[in-house]
């Protein structure tokens, strides 16, 4: 990557301008510490604080283990740095370090759920690094250290090893050496090669690249077959260094007596190139030198060592795996380390040995050849998942990998006699770790996929309004749908200028001009022969349809002018559906509109009906949205789990809305015995099969539900509107129009651009869904 001054190209340019804004708003930086007890009255502070403090501190004295019962310690990892080898931006020090470390910690929690610090040293002395990090053994369940130059990082993380009783962990060295040796074992047996026999060419000699080839070794690799160079060139017994007894340990492993001297020389007939150095360093013409299939591991982050495209045009042949999340076979850390660390976490591992790290290599390799779950193939629809060239590896929102990787590290770790708290029931580990599964982080991707997969053309009412612009360039950017605005031209150029935005109408974006089209007879005359028998003459057809551009907007769909339409971002929601329920009307089997919001909460991900449309829905209507509202929910990738919440808890009241919940339930579980639900019952028993069990052990539902079917359109708006407002970091979904014939959102005006992004996304993954 070039620094923030050099030019940019408009694409770099965008992606600068909007990691930027990521960063800054609307909270400043990516994470936060969060309480996790309620700290509300005199009791709880004396409990929280000083006097009760006091009791589990003195128990930890008496037993230091009571402290993974007692504070937050055992899910607790140190992300530390001292900004010595930033990603490929190198030495840019601890302080410019921090958006990767606060980055890593994102990644730790979203992934597995672990809590991290993160740590930047302004300290370059390999001593008294040693001495600040173990000092801190009281504070964390683990450590993991990240983006610390070689040579000094081998010794740090030796020595911590040695000296502290948590798990120690160089990302860099390890997590990378993991993935890569994983996709350099599936790569080689895609192209029948013998790991015996292949000669390894290797640009770095740093945490990365050495430790790789550590275990590359390890696994077969012939160390003479192995040729490295550094920023001077190719280690060899001639060079300066070699000769005076200079170079480091870690490279001296490495040199070679050999006449080759640059990376051009040693590229030449190998069989695998392993980079992880700097941006572009690998060219074309050294590619074309390779070996028959080369196998080409350009790891630099974030600009890898050669861009596949480039090595693909001139040696077809070739299997290319960067660190990059653009391209098939993102050979990235992140495949590892959350997990890794779960694993060791659960057990109580007081160090990372190396079967726990051969545990990962396995489950990592094996899981690119195991058959793609639902999940996976929902979250990547449209891509080739079968293992093949361009799926060496899985997927980082391969759900599987924390379900794999964490169980065969902890019976890796009790193997290894480092775990202090071994898993006695592995299979219930397992399936325990499923609460992370359908966490945030996964929670677009399958609409995004199936989006990406085949843009729809998406029409935007309220094409004018700056929000719809900005979304609609992200849709453009991201490829999930062809826009059409409703909107004058004149004043969308003035506003698409105004707001910097990149699009050009016409030509990246259709435009439909609500005072002067030369569509306007024909949308008129649609409307008229659709509302002809509701009192509308010829004359008030065509004034409904100057007036409403969500008229328009139906219309254009009706005509096959658009797939899919976005609307309501301005004026009441009510209008809108009229001219939904007019001119689109319900699907097929559809006996009414409803509409769902999601939020995507930090523990969980909720969905509720129906939030907008129906005020006293009976039993029958209940279940009927209840299963178009199921329905959606598979759209995101998750098994809909549905609780028919009320006053009541599984007949406690005999009151109306009870009697009308229960039934729907029942309706509902008739018609539909292969999803789990239950009903009628209380919020937290939704939520909480503990709760749950307590009345009711033998359940259909299990865990918690993520579908809340509410008895009335105020109890459900309201409580999604208290529930977004009370989740700070909470991301909205919806509403989601459903029963509709056609792919259409109502949105509402307080729709912020990311809400418009994903509504886009939804509506293309419907017409999809539709189309089959
Ligand atoms: N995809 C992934 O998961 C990961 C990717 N990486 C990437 O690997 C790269 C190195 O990281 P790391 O090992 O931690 O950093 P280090 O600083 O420890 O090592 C960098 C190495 O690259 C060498 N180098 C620098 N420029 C060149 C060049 N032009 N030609 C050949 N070698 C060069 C350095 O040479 P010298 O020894 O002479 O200074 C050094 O050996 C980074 O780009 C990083 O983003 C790292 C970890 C994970
Ligand atoms: C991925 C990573 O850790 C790096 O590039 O440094
Ligand atoms: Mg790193």
């Amino acid at each position: 990557m070039e620094k923030n001054n050099a030019p940019l190209s408009p694409a770099e340019a965008a992606l600068r301008d909007a990691a930027r804004e990521y960063h800054r708003a609307p909270t400043r930086g990516k994470i936060s510490v969060t309480p996790t007890k309620a700290l509300s009255n005199q009791r709880d502070l004396s409990l929280a604080y000083s006097p009760g403090v006091a009791y589990p501190c003195l128990d930890i004295e008496q037993d230091p283990a009571l402290a993974a019962d007692f504070t937050s310690r055992g899910n607790l990892v140190g992300v530390i740095t001292n900004g010595t080898a930033v990603l490929g931006l190198g030495d840019i020090g601890p302080l410019a370090a921090k958006p990767v470390m606060e980055g890593k910690g994102c990644l730790f929690k979203k992934f597995a759920g672990i809590d991290v610090f993160d740590i930047e040293l302004a300290e370059r002395d390999p001593d008294k690094l040693i001495d600040i990090i173990a000092a801190m053994e009281p504070t964390l369940g683990g450590i993991n250290l990240e983006d610390i130059k070689a040579p000094e990082c081998f010794y740090i993380e030796r020595e911590l090893s040695k000296r502290m009783n948590i798990p120690v962990f160089h990302d860099d060295q390890h997590g990378t050496a993991i993935i890569s040796s994983a996709a350099l074992l599936n790569g080689l047996e895609l192209v029948g090669k013998d790991i015996g026999a292949v000669k390894v060419a290797v640009s770095g000699a740093g945490a990365a690249a050495i430790a790789c080839l550590d275990v590359m070794v390890g696994l077969g690799v012939k160390r003479e077959h192995v040729f490295v160079c550094d920023s001077r060139g190719v280690i060899q017994s001639e060079r300066e260094d070699a000769r005076s007894g200079k170079l480091d340990e870690s490279k001296q492993r490495y040199c070679q007596v050999t006449t080759a001297r640059t990376l051009a020389d040693v590229v030449s007939g190998a069989d695998v190139f392993l980079g992880c150095s700097a941006a572009g360093v690998l060219t074309a013409e050294m590619v074309k030198t390779m070996g028959t299939q080369p196998i080409i591991l350009a790891l630099a982050n974030p600009e890898p060592e050669i861009r596949p495209e480039l090595a693909k045009a001139v040696r077809p042949d070739c299997i290319v795996a960067t660190g990059r999340s653009d391209y098939p076979n993102q050979v990235n850390n992140v495949l590892c380390f959350p997990y890794i660390f779960r694993g060791a976490l659960d057990c109580g591992a007081t160090k990372i040995t190396e079967g726990m790290k051969l545990a990962c290599v396995r489950e990592i390799a094996a899981l690119a050849k195991a058959e793609t779950s639902d999940e996976v193939a929902a979250a990547y629809a449209g891509q080739e998942l079968a293992f093949g060239p361009d799926y060496l590896i899985p997927k980082p929102f391969d759900a599987r990998l924390i379900l794999r990787i964490a169980p065969a590290v902890a019976a890796a770790a009790a193997a290894d006699g480092v775990a202090t708290r071994p898993v006695e029931d592995l299979a219930a580990y397992r399936q325990s770790l499923e609460r992370f599964v359908y966490q945030t982080g996964m929670f677009m991707r399958p609409v995004f996929s199936a989006a990406k997969a085949a843009p729809a053309r998406v029409i935007y009412a309220e094409g004018e309004d700056e929000r719809v612009l900005r979304a609609v360039q992200v849709a453009l950017d991201e490829g999930l749908a062809k826009p059409t605005l409703i909107g004058r031209p004149a004043v969308l150029a003035a506003r698409i200028q105004r707001a910097g935005l990149r699009l050009k109408l016409g030509d990246d974006v259709a435009v439909i001009d609500p005072e002067d089209d030369p569509r306007f007879r024909q949308y008129w005359e649609a409307y008229h022969a659709r509302m002809k028998r509701n009192g509308v003459t010829p004359e008030m057809a065509k004034s409904a349809v100057r007036r409403s551009n969500t008229a328009i907007g139906a219309l254009a769909i009706e005509l096959g002018d658009a797939d899919a339409m976005i609307c309501g971002l301005v004026g009441k929601f009510d209008r809108h559906l009229e001219q939904v329920r007019d001119l689109v009307g319900l699907a097929p089997g559809a006996r009414q509109f409803a509409a769902m919001n999601a939020l995507i909460l930090d523990q969980m991900t909720l969905f509720i009906t129906d939030t907008f449309v129906n005020d006293s829905p009976d039993a029958e209507e209940l279940a009927d949205i209840a299963a178009m509202a199921a329905e959606e929910v598979r759209r995101f990738g998750l098994p809909p789990k549905l609780a028919f919440v009320s006053h009541s808890m599984f007949g406690s009241s005999t009151r109306p809305s009870a009697v009308k919940m229960r039934r729907a339930h029942e309706l509902f579980s008739a018609a539909h015995p292969e999803v789990e639900c239950d009903g009628e019952m209380h919020g937290d028993a939704a939520l909480s099969e503990s709760v749950r069990q307590a009345f009711l052990p033998d359940s259909k539902l299990t865990g918690a539900a993520n579908l809340l079917v509410l008895p009335t359109l105020d109890a459900a708006n309201i409580l999604f509107n208290v529930l977004k407002i009370s989740a700070s970091q909470g991301v909205t979904i919806g509403p989601m129009l459903l029963g509709a014939a056609k792919p259409v959102h109502i949105l509402t005006p307080s729709a912020t651009v990311r809400r418009i992004v994903n509504m886009t996304a939804l509506a293309v993954a419907d017409v999809r869904e539709a189309r089959g």
